[in-house]
């Protein structure tokens, strides 16, 4: 053990010394009064000494500012009794002024021997002026305290006495340190033990303060996983959360690996502290990444601009997603392909209590069976985001087994999650013909959101086409200020059975293609009677007797054109009672 002590008097300093041959540890003194001591005392712990010792004041200011241990040389009733013996005979009035362990043990030893010396009391450095003047004006001559006490006596004048240690209240300062020492070392060599296993894991560990600050982390969440945590989650709101609340789960990803959030308030310490344990989630068969998707609570970049929303339909919607984002039940939002159900899913994540926590999307169409039971068996995947969301998307693309399984799931599990789901199939014409389970349904849709399609809010198209014009402008650098009123007509024209997935890729390559700053009527028309009129043929269902195919030409037009007869017939070039005598065949 090296031990330092700061001595407020330099006769400490040799008492110190002397004693200190004949221990077994080595130890070093130093002279320096309160601040001055503090400053010796700091640089203690870099020059590899084990423990301090000091006195009185100095001691305790010591003991405020460095982590070290500080072991304080107590006054002694032999102290007190030394002094009161010098004291008692010395003409003039004498007073004690000092902390709680001088005066109290003055007075005590005082009245013991029939002393007859006042005691006064004080409990901040800045009382002891005042009470010097006052003793100095009651006509007080000898003042016996502490170094503050007697430094300050003399200043105003008056004769100061010290209360000095002796070789007993060293030597039992000395033992104390020793012991304290052995303590310490013993419960170094645990702690020292436990950062090592700590170090060695392939996990991440993080403890937060209450005022959000990192006190330990070990190399592993440093080094690997720090930057995804901190972008992942809001730290503040979680930390609260956990405090609060006790529990937290939730997945992040960094670079396609999928890692487990556990988050736990721990006990015992006067503030505080939230434990996180990040654990990777083992994927070997099958990248996980293809199917599932993590999204960070401060990722949310493009919401649903709902002042941008102008059809009534839509703003219902809107309107039922918000008060169900309060909700906990599970959400299903059905509605065609493209209307923007994912979009939703988002916008419900991001109102909701849960948007603190990521959002782990789920593309039920892109999961192989490995995949699945990855999320539903070993890893328990869809559990481990209690705190947020997770969306399956188009659920309705699951096989009849996999809906059991995941019946069965979440009968067991109860996940906390919030759940969303989206189908783009008519899931009452599934559950009619057997290909999903009625059960599930009603499990999943306890909120049910239906987004109606782009050609029934034909309202919203100008707006979000300018959303989808600043988006195509910023990819590819160009800078197209506007779209012309009767381009927008075109567009308000068209049938749209793509939905907005449609209007964004016909205005992206409007963009692309458009040579002045506006975008033309021509543009629009050009781009919608070339490009995805090849586009639909490419997808044409052409299975059949050649009357088949007519047959599904002629509604796929007729649907386009608003079921309007004259505009159908003229699109086909046929007469319109031709088309009348097709369609009553279909
Ligand atoms: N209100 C909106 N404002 C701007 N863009 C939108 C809006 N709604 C949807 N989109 C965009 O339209 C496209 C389709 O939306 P989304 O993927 O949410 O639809 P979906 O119904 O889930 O599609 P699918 O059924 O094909 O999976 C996306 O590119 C999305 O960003």
């Amino acid at each position: 053990m090296r031990a330092l002590a700061i001595a407020p008097y330099e006769g400490l300093k040799e008492l110190i010394i002397e004693l200190g041959r004949s221990q077994d540890f080595e130890i070093q003194v130093e002279v320096g009064d309160l601040e001055k001591g503090v400053e010796l005392a700091s640089r203690a712990a870099d020059q590899g000494f084990d423990i301090i010792i000091s006195r009185g004041g100095t001691a305790e200011l010591i003991q405020k500012k460095i982590s070290i241990p500080v072991i304080e040389i107590e006054v002694s009733g032999y102290d007190m009794l030394r002094v009161l013996t010098l004291v008692r005979d010395y003409p003039g009035k004498a007073a004690i002024v000092g902390f709680p362990p001088i005066s109290e043990g003055a007075a005590t030893v005082c009245q013991l021997l029939e002393i007859d010396i006042s005691t006064y009391v004080i409990s901040k450095e800045e009382e002891v002026k005042p009470t010097l003047k006052q003793l100095l004006e009651a006509g007080y001559e000898f003042i016996i305290g502490d170094v503050i006490t007697v430094k300050e006596a003399e200043n105003l004048g008056l004769n100061g006495v010290l209360v000095t240690s002796g070789k007993e209240s060293i030597l039992k300062a000395f033992q104390n340190a020793k012991k304290i020492h052995n303590y310490f070392s013993r419960l170094r060599r645990k702690l020292s033990i436990a950062q090592q296993i700590l170090q060695e894991e392939e996990e991440g560990f993080v403890v937060f303060d209450t005022r959000f600050n990192i006190v330990y982390s070990n190399t592993f969440f440093t080094e690997q996983l720090n930057k995804t945590f901190k972008d992942s989650i809001i730290i503040e709101d979680v930390v609260t959360e956990i405090i609060s609340k006790g529990k937290y789960t939730s997945i992040i990803e960094n670079n396609n690996i999928f890692w487990k959030v556990k988050g736990t308030k721990l006990q015992g310490y006067e503030i505080s502290l939230v434990l996180f344990r990040l654990q990777r989630v083992e994927s070997n068969q099958s990248r996980l990444s293809e199917g599932v998707n993590i999204i960070a609570s401060l990722m949310n970049s493009s919401p649903i601009k709902s002042s941008f929303i102008k059809s009534d339909q839509m703003k219902m919607v809107l309107q039922s997603a918000e008060r169900y984002s309060k909700k906990k039940e599970s959400i299903w939002i059905s509605g065609e392909k493209g209307t923007g159900k994912e979009k939703l899913a988002h916008y419900i994540h991001f109102h909701s209590f849960k948007g603190s926590a990521p959002l782990m999307t789920v593309n039920c169409s892109l999961l192989t069976v490995e995949q699945w039971n990855l999320l539903l068996g070993e890893e328990d995947l869809l559990a481990s985001n209690d705190n947020g969301t997770v969306f399956l998307k188009n659920i309705d693309s699951i096989s009849l087994s996999n809906q059991k399984e995941l019946m069965s799931y979440l009968m067991k599990n109860k996940p906390k999650s919030r759940i969303i789901v989206s189908s783009s199939e008519n899931i009452l014409t599934l559950i009619e013909s057997g290909t999903f389970l009625y059960d599930l349904y009603y499990l999943l849709a306890e909120l049910p959101l239906s987004l109606p399609p782009l050609s029934k809010r034909k309202e919203d198209i100008d707006h979000i086409s300018r959303i989808f014009i600043n988006e195509s402008n910023t990819k590819y650098g160009k800078q197209i200020a506007g779209i012309r009123k009767e381009a927008i007509a075109e567009l308000e024209d068209y049938n749209w059975p793509g939905n907005i997935t449609q209007l964004k890729q016909v205005i992206n390559e409007t963009v692309l293609l458009a040579i002045g700053p506006f975008i033309e009527k021509e543009d629009i028309k050009y781009i919608l009677n070339t490009k995805v009129k090849e586009t639909e043929m490419a997808h044409m269902d052409l299975t059949g007797t050649l009357e088949e195919i007519e047959q599904r030409i002629i509604k796929q037009v007729w649907l386009e054109e608003g079921m309007n007869q004259t505009k159908t017939a003229e699109r086909l070039g046929i007469n319109r009672t031709t088309l009348w005598r097709k369609l009553k065949e279909i």
